[in-house]
């Protein structure tokens, strides 16, 4: 859903391959920027979610997502992140799998990381998220994406049709952490959520675990022969003159 308050939407999220997007990791004021997109089943408290971690409120009224991005600052390890976070449309499931219209496939590959949400009071919204961490992967070959799971509305406890435990356990099959949060009743646990995230994706950034800079670093460079060459000839130069003024 979308938030009905007036909020800072920034832009609609850059197509893959735009200017916009290939300008990766670096935000305003050339601060590091992670993009975070944010995916689940309709109803699972998506957008509740999202205006809790941005503005520490449970509003609880909101309209259908249309699809925002919202933009904070975060502090992580000392130095002070852009994080961008996008709202998407809930997932539709069909007899043939997961309905994935291109916007949010843009939206997934746009993100350096993804939160993919259930809520404990709709096992549809659980049954999905194994399809669901499938698709993402599969617009990220080749990366491993950092994702959490969130069970969301564990305030919900006496209406639960899935138990958080099944929550942690499929987390843990996925290789993905995962946070058990009531967005309306605790921001802690979603910022907790949102921190770990960032900071996984902060250090994918840094340029000293890049694989490429890890290669330079570990094979030696082959000293060049023109330079010993150079030196050899240089000496023989050298003696010669040397040479030449004892003899004179
Ligand atoms: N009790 C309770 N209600 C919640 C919680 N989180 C969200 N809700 C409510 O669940 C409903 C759906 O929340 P949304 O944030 O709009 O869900 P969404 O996933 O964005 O929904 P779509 O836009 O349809 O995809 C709203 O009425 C929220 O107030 C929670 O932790 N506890």
């Amino acid at each position: 859903m979308r938030l009905i308050q007036n909020m800072c939407t920034i832009a609609e999220y850059p197509a893959a391959g735009s200017a916009a997007a290939a300008e990766c990791c670096l935000g305003a004021a050339g601060r590091r920027l992670v993009k975070i997109a944010v995916v689940g089943a309709s109803g699972v408290g998506k957008t509740a979610l999202v205006v809790r971690f941005l503005t520490r409120r449970f509003i609880g009224d909101y309209e259908r997502n249309a699809g925002n991005l919202y933009t904070r600052q975060v502090q992580i390890e000392g130095e002070s992140l852009a994080i961008q976070v996008q709202d998407t449309p809930g997932i539709q499931v069909h007899e043939n799998g997961l309905n994935c219209n291109e916007q949010l496939n843009r939206c997934i590959r746009w993100a350096d990381a993804v939160v993919i949400v259930f809520s404990i009071t709709d096992h549809k919204s659980y049954e999905l998220i194994s399809q669901l961490h499938q698709h993402v992967q599969q617009l990220h070959l080749g990366t491993r994406l950092p994702m959490v799971l969130v069970a969301n509305k564990a305030d919900l406890l006496h209406i639960k049709q899935v138990d958080p435990q099944l929550g942690l356990q499929l987390a843990s099959m996925l290789g993905c952490s995962f946070y058990e949060v009531s967005v309306s009743e605790n921001y802690n646990d979603v910022y907790n959520a949102f921190h770990v995230l960032c900071k996984e994706v902060s250090h994918k950034q840094q340029p000293s675990s890049t694989p490429e800079k890890r290669r330079t670093s570990l094979i030696p460079r082959p000293k060049s022969p023109n330079m010993q060459d150079l030196k050899r000839r240089f000496k023989q130069a050298l003696s010669a003159k040397v040479r030449t003024v004892t003899s004179v």
